[in-house]
């Protein structure tokens, strides 16, 4: 089976050329399996033009030891979705890439997701389990996709713009935090940029209207219950007369998940996604709306300056396995683990969703995909689909 050997030097705290000399072209070696070509990412969007080329110069299904974050994988598959099939690609009768992740990222949260940290586990170990399974040819599992068609305005004319990512589609907060931490990155390698970047933007909140769109085989969108522990119809999701649940923001937090359970090593936003994996292709997502708060009346400087600690005590419980989804609000708007008034996190399970931004709300605007930061055009609107890749296709890990 071809194989490509593809690192991005500047991921994470720049540490992929020291590992994959000291430790995965080592292994490789010693396992004799054989390499087609090592080769560096020299800028952005490098990885997937690496990766294409590869494809049209080898024939049948493609194996690539990746050492990068989320971003760079996601620069792999959207350069794929969008490559002419040409060369050896145009003939062979698979398109499937299967990859060994090296997690050499600031997130990791695809490979954290795949290899949950363990314990004392030593770190040379646990950034190799993938490629171990490479070696020992033991599994793959596929990666569903999540699309997203960005439109603008109809009188506009233009084309929507499509990305495909393998594990986030986020506005609000979590779009705001990788649009800002980018900035402090050099400074901060690690995990830490998101929290100051959160602290900086954690009380926006994003005006937009949403749709959630059933997946097709469930044929309703389904909401998580706190006291079954379990994903049930939503009660507005009619499956004869209309599926689709319209919501109204404003929006503290709204991020879809695909293949996902965590955004970090210890960041658990969407636990079942693991935990009771849907058997159809399907976005998990996690909403936050301040006005479902008891506590919170409208829209004011003081009201959201008033639900940040609010926000910081639920994300806390997403660092604590993913509780945030189990909390509730008493009467006086704190959230509780044991009580049963309305959710804090509405957490929805369906095949998508529409956002169509307020255009006078610029904060309503950005989207982040796989780390990606895209704006939507002042009356455009984001439509994200869940979707598999067909047998002869798509993209699988090495676990
Ligand atoms: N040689 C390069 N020089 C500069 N930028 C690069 C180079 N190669 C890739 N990139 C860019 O580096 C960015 C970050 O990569 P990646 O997502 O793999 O790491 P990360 O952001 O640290 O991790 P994560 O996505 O898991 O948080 C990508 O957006 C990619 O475009």
């Amino acid at each position: 089976m071809p194989l490509l050997v593809l690192y991005n030097p500047v991921s994470g705290s720049g540490s992929a050329k020291a590992f994959f000399e000291d430790h995965v072209l080592p292994l490789l070696k010693k396992n004799d399996v054989g390499v087609d070509i090592v080769a560096s990412t020299e800028r952005a969007d490098h990885a997937g033009e690496i990766l294409v080329k590869f494809m049209e110069a080898h024939e049948g299904e493609i194996s690539v030891v990746l050492g990068s974050g989320d971003g760079t994988l996601n620069e792999c598959m959207t350069a794929l979705s969008k490559a002419p099939f040409i060369g050896k690609r145009a003939t062979s009768g698979s398109h499937r890439v299967s990859f060994a992740l090296v997690p050499c990222g600031t997130a990791n949260a695809l490979y954290s997701t795949l290899f949950p940290p363990q314990p004392e586990q030593p770190e040379v170990d646990y950034r190799l389990q993938s490629v171990n399974a490479l070696i020992n040819r033991s599994k793959t599992v596929p990666l569903h996709l999540a699309i997203s068609t960005l439109s603008s305005a109809p009188f506009r004319r233009k084309r929507p713009e499509v990305r495909v990512s393998a594990v986030v589609v986020s506005t609000c907060l979590h779009a705001a935090i990788l649009k800002d931490s980018e900035k402090l990155r050099a400074e901060m390698p690690g995990v830490e940029r998101f929290k100051v970047a959160a602290e900086q933007n954690a009380n926006t909140w994003s005006n937009s209207a949403v749709k959630l769109l059933p997946a097709p085989n469930a044929g309703v969108v389904q909401i998580y219950d706190p006291v079954t522990k379990a994903f049930i119809a939503h009660p507005e999701s009619d499956p004869d007369e209309d599926a689709i649940v319209d919501m109204d923001g404003p929006f503290s937090y709204f991020l879809a998940t695909v293949n996902v359970d965590r955004l970090e090593p210890n960041f658990v936003i969407t636990p079942l996604a693991s935990k009771f994996p849907s058997t159809e292709a399907t976005c998990d997502i996690v909403i936050v709306r301040p006005l479902r708060s008891p506590a919170v009346e409208s829209d004011t400087p003081d009201a959201r300056a008033a639900f940040v600690p609010i926000l910081w005590k639920t994300f806390g419980e997403a660092y604590r396995g993913g509780g945030h989804v189990d909390l509730t609000y008493d009467e006086e708007g704190a959230p509780t683990a044991t009580g049963d008034g309305e959710t804090v996190v509405e957490y929805i399970r369906c095949g998508g969703f529409e956002w169509i931004p307020d255009p006078e709300d610029e904060s309503a605007h950005y989207l982040c995909t796989d780390g990606i930061i895209s704006k939507i055009e002042s009356d455009g609107r984001l439509v994200c689909t869940a979707a598999s890749p067909d047998a002869n296709g798509g993209f699988r890990v090495y676990v």
